[in-house]
C-alpha cells in the first residue's frame, strides 16, 4: 500500500479535529499515514520529516496545528509538496490565532488554509483527495459518488422542511 497522504499534528490534542481529516480520507479510500511532529518541541524531527517527505513517496502534506501554528508553515518551507493547514480551535482565542498564524504566509511559501476546526479537518481530506485525483481516475469516480451523495442528502433534508 502507497501512503501518499501524510496527517501531521503538533500535539496529540489536537487528533480530535484531525481524526475527522483521517475518517474521510477512509471514506474515500486514501492511504495516509499520521503523526505528531511539533515544530516548536520537535524540531529537527520536523525538518526531517519535511525533508524527506517527497522521497518516501508523499504528495501531500495536511498538517494540524493550533494557538502559534507554525507547523504547516515550517513543513512547506522545507517540501515543495502541497501544504494544507487545518487551524485547531483554541480555547483562548476560538482559533483565530491558528487560522492567522497559518493564512499570513509570506509570498512564495505557499500553505492552503483551511477553516478552523473539524469542517477544516475534513476538507483538508477531501482537497488532498483532489490534488491526487488529478492522476487517479478511480479516486476522481469516488469523489463524484462522494458529491452525488452530499447532494442527495441536502436535497432531502429540503423535503423534509416541507413535509
Ligand atoms: N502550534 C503548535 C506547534 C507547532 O506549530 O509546531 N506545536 C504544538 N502546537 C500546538 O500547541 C497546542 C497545545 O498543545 P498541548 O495540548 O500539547 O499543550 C496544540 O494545538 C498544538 O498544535
Amino acid at each position: 500500500m502507497v501512503v501518499s497522504v501524510a496527517i501531521v499534528m503538533g500535539s496529540k490534542s489536537d487528533w480530535d479535529t484531525m481524526k475527522l481529516a483521517a475518517e474521510q480520507l477512509t471514506e474515500l479510500g486514501v492511504p495516509f499515514s499520521k503523526q505528531v511532529i511539533s515544530a516548536h518541541r520537535m524540531p529537527d524531527e520536523m525538518m526531517d520529516f519535511a525533508d524527506k517527505a517527497r522521497d518516501k513517496g508523499l504528495k501531500v502534506i495536511i498538517a494540524g496545528a493550533g494557538g502559534a501554528a507554525h507547523l504547516p508553515g515550517m513543513i512547506a518551507a522545507k517540501t515543495t509538496l502541497p501544504v494544507i493547514g487545518v487551524p485547531i480551535k483554541t480555547r483562548t482565542l476560538n482559533g483565530l490565532d491558528s487560522l492567522l498564524s497559518i493564512v499570513q504566509m509570506p509570498a512564495g511559501v505557499p500553505v492552503a488554509t483551511v477553516a478552523i476546526g473539524s469542517a477544516g479537518a475534513r476538507n483538508a481530506a477531501l482537497l488532498a483527495a483532489s490534488i491526487l485525483s488529478v492522476t487517479d481516475t478511480a479516486l476522481t469516480q469516488r469523489l463524484l459518488e462522494f458529491r452525488q451523495t452530499q447532494h442527495q442528502s441536502s436535497v432531502e433534508s429540503s423535503e423534509q422542511l416541507v413535509e
